[in-house]
């Protein structure tokens, strides 16, 4: 943090800056709304999940979790890094492999693979395919009977956790649609169709407790319901798993209400917790593998709007419009999520009057920040707002028919162009006419 408790630079000119570019220089330059990523901050978050297992000597994989923010770009930077993947779709999945992501590195994750999806995994040959349900059994065991091809699964389990954060990103709780019930005994039948399955090689066990979680006890949480499972798994079947993976969820700071704890902490938390348990039952130790998706790249983005119309209404509230909104970001209208941001042309000014800032979607939900302190506000100047680098872009919509905005990495004072702004003729190509 630098000036005003902001996670960016500001430079001589009172510009906010991000990798050493100034960022009313990139709005001039790309147009707004802009998606802006740090890749620094990118590589320095997978390094302290790579180095934090690497430092504690035990064998992982990080799967970065796609979904919160895929293209190709990003995806090159993560297998730079020497990370795996997570994808949970054909979309995601494509996007991989043109990316030029190696296949042994992705796993497919889904609550409802179609036909399609897997077959692709199993045409390219992917990592592993972590199997939601009892029809993906079916699915599975008939493909790869035809192909006459093996592959490794993990099944995913419902811990029965119920994780502090909002109930539409909770996904360990037993009211789930996600993975196989542990209490019930689902997962169970689940692994005893697998374990000696013929094409399907059984590695061990997944669970994902939730979304932008702070403590790390929901996680030791989910280490010891798996062990207590895995207890009577190996007295009945003389089974210790080679795979377990923990998911993601480790929180991020949106605003300074947020705690988030350094990103080794969860790691070295889980480990000591695992190894306990290992050690108690004389397992020997598996593999671990997480999930991390918004702690890799929410922090590293920011988005630039330039601000429009300003309405004041005495006593009540002043608003401020810019050029985005929830379809750029949808969280804040879905999840009633909170954000941080600041004047960027007006970084080292006082923050003397309070703002909310709407987006122009024809919704009154549509809404990005309320009561955010700020300088006295202008058309024409620029909002940045903090922390959008996850579940932004991933989630935009072309609602009211707006286009999807450009993405820009930059890195060492150099800016690219990684993604497109989507252009009106993008959005009427799949229109077929009815004259
Ligand atoms: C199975 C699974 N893994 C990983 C993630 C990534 O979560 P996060 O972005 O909170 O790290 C999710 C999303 O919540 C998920 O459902
Ligand atoms: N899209 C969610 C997180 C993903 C949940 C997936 N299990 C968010 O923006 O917070």
């Amino acid at each position: 943090m630098s000036v005003n408790n902001l996670p960016f630079p500001v430079n001589g000119k009172g510009h906010l800056e991000i990798g050493g570019m100034d960022t009313i220089e990139l709005a001039e330059k790309y147009g707004t709304p802009l998606y802006v990523y740090d890749v620094s901050i990118v590589r320095e978050n997978c390094r302290a999940f790579i180095d934090t297992f690497k430092q504690l000597g035990v064998e992982a994989q990080v799967a970065y979790a796609s979904k919160a923010f895929s293209s190709i770009a990003i995806l090159q930077v993560i297998k730079q890094e020497g990370l795996s993947i997570d994808v949970v779709s054909e979309g995601e999945l494509y996007t991989a492999l043109k990316a030029g992501f190696p296949p042994e590195k992705i796993h497919l994750h889904g609550n409802n693979k179609s036909m399609e999806e897997l077959t692709l995994a199993i045409e390219n040959n992917i990592g592993c395919i972590v199997i939601d349900n009892f029809y993906e059994i079916e699915l599975l065991s008939q493909l790869l009977e035809e192909q006459k091809k093996q592959i490794d699964v993990l099944i995913r389990v419902t811990p029965g956790i119920q994780s502090k954060t909002h109930q539409y990103i909770m996904t360990g709780n037993e009211d789930s649609k996600f993975g196989f019930n542990l209490a019930n005994g689902q997962a169970e039948k689940a692994f005893a169709q697998l374990r000696n399955h013929e094409w399907i090689r059984f590695k061990g066990l997944h669970c994902h407790i939730g979304s932008q979680i702070f403590e790390t006890d929901r996680f030791t949480t989910a280490v010891e319901i798996l062990f207590s499972e895995l207890t009577k798994w190996h007295q009945k079947f003389d089974y210790t798993p080679e795979v377990l993976n923990f998911g993601g969820g480790f929180g991020i700071r949106y605003t300074e209400d947020d705690r988030p704890l350094p990103l080794n902490i969860y790691v070295e938390e889980l480990v000591r917790s695992i190894r306990s348990h290992i050690n108690e039952l004389d397992f020997p130790m598996p593999e671990i593998w997480i999930e991390p998706g918004r702690s890799i790249v929410g922090n590293a983005g920011i988005t630039l709007y330039t601000v429009g119309s300003t309405k004041e209404i005495p006593g009540v509230r002043n608003y401020i419009a810019v050029d985005g909104g929830m379809t750029d970001n949808l969280r804040p209208a879905l999840y009633q999520a909170k954000y941080h941001g600041i004047i960027a042309n007006k970084a080292d000014k006082p923050n003397d009057t309070e703002v909310s800032v709407a987006g122009k979607c024809c919704e009154s939900g549509d809404m990005l920040i309320w009561d955010l302190a700020t300088p006295k506000v202008d058309n024409g100047d620029i909002l940045a707002v903090f922390s959008t680098g996850a579940y932004g872009y991933s989630m935009a919509n072309n609602y009211n028919r707006f286009s999807r905005a450009a993405v820009v990495f930059v890195e060492n004072g150099q800016d690219k162009l990684v993604i497109k702004r989507e252009t009106y003729e993008d959005i009427v190509r799949n229109d077929i006419s009815y004259e």
